[in-house]
C-alpha cells in the first residue's frame, strides 16, 4: 500500500497553492509536517489544517534562496518531528517579460529562489539522510515550462529545466546512499501564481484580464485547470515507498499539455 504515514515530510512554500496542497494530501495519508514559507501568518493557518488529520506539525519561517536559513529549517524539522524522510522542494515565484526587458537583478531574483533554493534544499536534505544513517526522498518543482521554453515566461522557464538537471545529477550524486531525487512539473494549477501571470499578460499585452489563463485552460486535453489536489497527488506517490524504484525523473502531471 502506499504510504507515507508517520513519515517526516518539509515542504517549503508550504503557506498557500499547491506547497498547502502537498501538506494537506501527505498529512492525510498520515505523515507528520514541516511547512516551511516566508510568511509566519499563513504558515500557522496550514498547521492548523494539518493538525485536523491528527498528524504533527511544525512551522519555520525561512527564505529558500537563502542557504543557512534553509539548513537550519531541515534542522528545525528533524529536531521538532523526532525524524526526518523527505523534503519537497516547492517554493518559486513566477516571472512575465519579454526578454528583451530582462535585467540582471530579475535574473538574480528568480534564480536565487527557484534554482539556488532547491539545490540548499537538495543538499540539507541529503546530509541530513546521511547523519541519520538511513534512505530519504527529494522532491523537487519542475513545470511543463521545465519541458518547453514559455514566450514571456523565459526566464522562470530556464529556472525549471535547471531545476530538472538538478534533479538529474543529484540523484546519480546520492542513488549510493539510498536518496532518491525526482521532480513533478505541473501544468496550469489555478493558485495565486497563475493570477499574477495573467494580470502581468494583461499589463504588458492588453489582453483582458483572465483571457491569458482560459487560453491557456482550453489548451488542456482533460478539459480543465489542474488544482493542488492533482499535483499533491503525485508527490505523495513520489514521497512514498511505491516510488522506491524511480529516481532522476521530471515527472509531467499537467492533464495533456505537454508530451514527453
Ligand atoms: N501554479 C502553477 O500553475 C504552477 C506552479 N508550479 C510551481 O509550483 C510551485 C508552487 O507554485 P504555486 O503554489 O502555484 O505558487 P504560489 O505563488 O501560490 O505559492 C508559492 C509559495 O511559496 C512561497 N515563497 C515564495 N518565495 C519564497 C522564498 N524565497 N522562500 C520561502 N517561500 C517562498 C510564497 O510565500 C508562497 O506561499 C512553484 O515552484 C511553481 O513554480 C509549476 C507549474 C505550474
Ligand atoms: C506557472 C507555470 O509553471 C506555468 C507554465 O504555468
Amino acid at each position: 500500500m502506499m504510504s507515507v504515514k508517520g513519515k517526516v515530510v518539509l515542504i517549503t512554500g508550504a503557506g498557500q497553492g499547491i506547497g498547502r496542497g502537498i501538506a494537506l494530501r501527505l498529512a492525510k495519508d498520515g505523515a507528520n509536517i514541516a511547512l516551511v514559507d516566508l510568511r509566519a501568518e499563513q504558515l500557522e493557518g496550514v498547521k492548523k489544517e494539518v493538525e485536523a488529520f491528527g498528524v504533527k506539525a511544525t512551522t519555520f519561517v525561512a527564505d529558500v534562496s537563502k542557504q543557512d536559513q534553509v539548513k537550519a529549517a531541515v534542522d528545525h524539522a528533524e529536531k521538532e518531528l523526532g525524524g526526518f524522510d523527505v523534503i519537497v522542494n516547492n517554493a518559486g515565484i513566477a516571472q512575465v517579460k519579454p526578454l528583451a526587458d530582462v535585467t540582471p537583478e530579475d535574473m538574480d531574483r528568480i534564480f536565487r529562489i527557484n534554482v539556488d533554493g532547491v539545490l540548499w534544499g537538495i543538499q540539507a536534505a541529503a546530509a541530513k539522510f546521511k547523519a541519520l544513517g538511513h534512505k530519504g526522498k527529494i522532491i523537487n518543482a519542475s513545470s511543463i515550462a521545465g519541458h518547453d521554453g514559455f514566450a514571456m515566461l523565459g526566464v522562470y522557464s530556464a529556472t525549471k529545466f535547471a531545476v530538472r538537471a538538478l534533479t538529474q545529477a543529484a540523484a546519480k550524486e546520492y542513488a549510493s546512499a539510498g536518496i532518491t531525487v525526482n521532480a513533478y512539473c505541473p501544468g496550469i494549477v489555478g493558485t495565486s501564481m497563475w493570477v499574477e501571470i495573467d494580470e502581468r499578460f494583461a499589463e504588458i499585452t492588453g489582453t483582458p484580464k483572465g483571457e491569458t489563463y482560459k487560453k491557456y485552460v482550453d489548451g488542456i486535453a482533460l478539459g480543465r485547470a489542474q488544482t493542488p489536489e492533482d499535483v499533491a497527488a503525485l508527490v505523495a506517490f513520489l514521497a512514498s515507498d511505491d516510488s522506491d524504484y524511480i529516481t532522476g525523473q521530471a515527472i509531467l502531471t499537467d492533464g495533456g499539455i505537454v508530451y514527453r
